[in-house]
């Protein structure tokens, strides 16, 4: 039998949450459709249980680098329960139950698109006026010899681990495996980490990633860059690691931290006139329209990998629907990794504006040398602020930070990015003494623009 709806919203990570319930509550029909489990990747396996794993270390820290205070000590059993807890045990009963008392039509199957209108789930048929298409993305897991005879991991095994290996080897060093790497040194693992390009977090200004990697160095992981990896093999309990120069790297895992593809793949997609691009993504309008009463949001269209993008997208998605004109803008979205410092980033890099044909110039500060929170904060303070600034429109276009609270303070200059901020105004505001955002005004004292 079909059921018919306004809506019907295709996968139930954080992007298609954000555009149902947005278009429930202005009163459409609205079904929800999800395969796995209601809240997506980002709540069951990526960042709720990344960042909750890695809070302790990051309160360890504190406590090491305050003066005047001592004594904490990780406990990874009681961490991993409450990582459980955050995850809802990987049980959605909650979430169904939820959707369904606020009207939805709540179906727990795979789905595919059957043609315009029309879905399928299950042994259940959906006609819906619009389709949201928000599936997501899957890990990469790289071609490699003798993969099967490792023990490999994803984001998936490692953020529901009950107990940690002893040794892990990660492959990737951008957002996942950086993160990954602090989380597993801080409660004790041995970890290498092979990053096959010349530095970690690569699509960020080289700085960056040369502080990335003094901070991951100095709390014992073994960072190896340029790594090339050949093959996969067994060595007794061991899962070995070939890389192209002879050397190895050995480990209890191998955790491939390498990127993301899009959910995109024989769900019909195509045969409705959605478009793919060359990675699989589901090509998008500024509206995010696929086609004709066809939306795509979130990892699926390839835009920006982030939840706050997809709850955007959802945002912008829903308006659309319901009749709104606004586009999506997504100049001055912030990007952190949860490392340990922080590591924040927003608008262009060096090499994207000169790309770009702008005519700027970058500053670097040492927090330490220029403002007081990093001394009030802790013993041995630590944090750089890089700000790039365009000379002719006299703008900020790019800011990183790799300091602590950084993804707190970068909002600022993402602000100043988004809104196109007079760089004369930003010189004239006043930040709060003594906290981090002081930084903005000492960084902007060095700039002649
Ligand atoms: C380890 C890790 C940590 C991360 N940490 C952060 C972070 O701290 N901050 C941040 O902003 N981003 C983070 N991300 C990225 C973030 O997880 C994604 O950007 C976000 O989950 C995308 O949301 P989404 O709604 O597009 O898709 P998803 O969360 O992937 O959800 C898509 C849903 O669609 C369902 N689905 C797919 N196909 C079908 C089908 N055919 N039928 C029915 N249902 C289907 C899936 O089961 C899934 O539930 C992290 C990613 C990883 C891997
Ligand atoms: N805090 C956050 O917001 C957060 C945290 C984690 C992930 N994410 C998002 O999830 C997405 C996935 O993150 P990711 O780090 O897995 O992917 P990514 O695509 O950002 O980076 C993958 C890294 O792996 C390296 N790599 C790829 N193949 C390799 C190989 N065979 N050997 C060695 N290195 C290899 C690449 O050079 C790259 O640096 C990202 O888009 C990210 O934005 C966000």
């Amino acid at each position: 039998m079909s059921e018919r709806v306004d809506v019907a919203v295709l996968g139930m990570g954080p992007g298609g949450e954000v555009a149902a319930s947005r278009l429930m509550k202005a009163g459409k029909k609205v079904a929800v459709i999800e395969r796995e489990l209601i809240g997506g990747e980002c709540a069951y396996w990526a960042c709720v249980p990344s960042k909750t794993v890695l809070r302790p270390p990051e309160a360890q820290t504190e406590v090491q680098r305050a003066a005047g205070v001592s004594g904490a000590e990780l406990n990874w059993s009681e961490t991993s329960d409450y990582r459980d807890y955050m995850i809802r045990n990987l049980n959605d009963a909650g979430q169904v139950e939820g959707y369904s008392k606020r009207g939805a039509l709540v179906i727990k199957e795979d789905a595919r698109i059957t043609g315009p209108g029309r879905i399928q789930a299950g042994e259940q048929e959906i006609l819906a006026e619009h389709i949201i298409i928000a599936t997501g993305s899957d890990a990469v897991v790289p071609p490699l010899e003798g993969l099967e005879d490792i023990t490999a991991w994803t984001n998936r095994e490692t953020y529901t681990a009950t107990s940690l290996p002893g040794s892990a080897v990660i492959v990737g060093g951008s957002a996942v495996g950086v993160e990954t790497a602090t989380f597993l040194s801080r409660f004790g693992v041995n970890v290498t980490l092979l990053q096959r390009g010349p530095r970690l977090i690569d699509r960020e200004d080289p700085r960056v990633g040369e502080l990335a990697k003094h901070y991951l160095q100095s709390a014992g992981v073994d960072v190896r860059l340029n790594a090339v990896v050949r093959r996969g093999r067994r060595d007794g309990g061991a899962s070995v690691i070939e890389l192209e120069d002879g050397s190895t790297a050995t480990g209890d895992v191998v955790i491939f931290a390498t990127g993301r593809s899009p959910r995109s793949g024989g769900l019909g997609f195509e045969d409705v006139g959605v478009s793919l691009g060359e990675h699989g993504q589901v090509l998008v309008d500024d509206q995010c329209r696929a086609a004709e009463n066809i939306w795509a949001i979130g990892d699926v269209t390839g835009v920006m990998p982030f939840t706050h993008v997809a709850k955007y997208q959802g945002r912008i998605a829903a308006e659309a629907i319901l009749g709104g004109t606004r586009k999506a803008f997504y100049d001055g979205i912030p990007r952190v990794v949860f490392g340990e410092p922080e590591i924040a980033a927003v608008g262009l890099t060096q090499q994207q504006s000169d790309h770009a044909g702008l005519h700027t110039t970058a500053t670097e500060l040492d927090l330490a040398d220029a403002i007081t929170r990093p001394w009030t904060y802790e013993k041995d303070p630590v944090g750089n602020l890089g700000l790039l600034v365009d000379t002719e429109a006299k703008v900020l276009v790019g800011a990183w930070a790799v300091a602590p609270l950084a993804g707190e303070w970068i909002h600022h200059a993402s602000l100043a990015i988004r809104a196109r901020i007079p760089l004369d105004t930003l010189r004239d505001q006043v930040a709060q003494y003594p906290t981090y955002n002081e930084a903005y005004l000492a960084a902007l004292d060095h700039i002649k623009a």
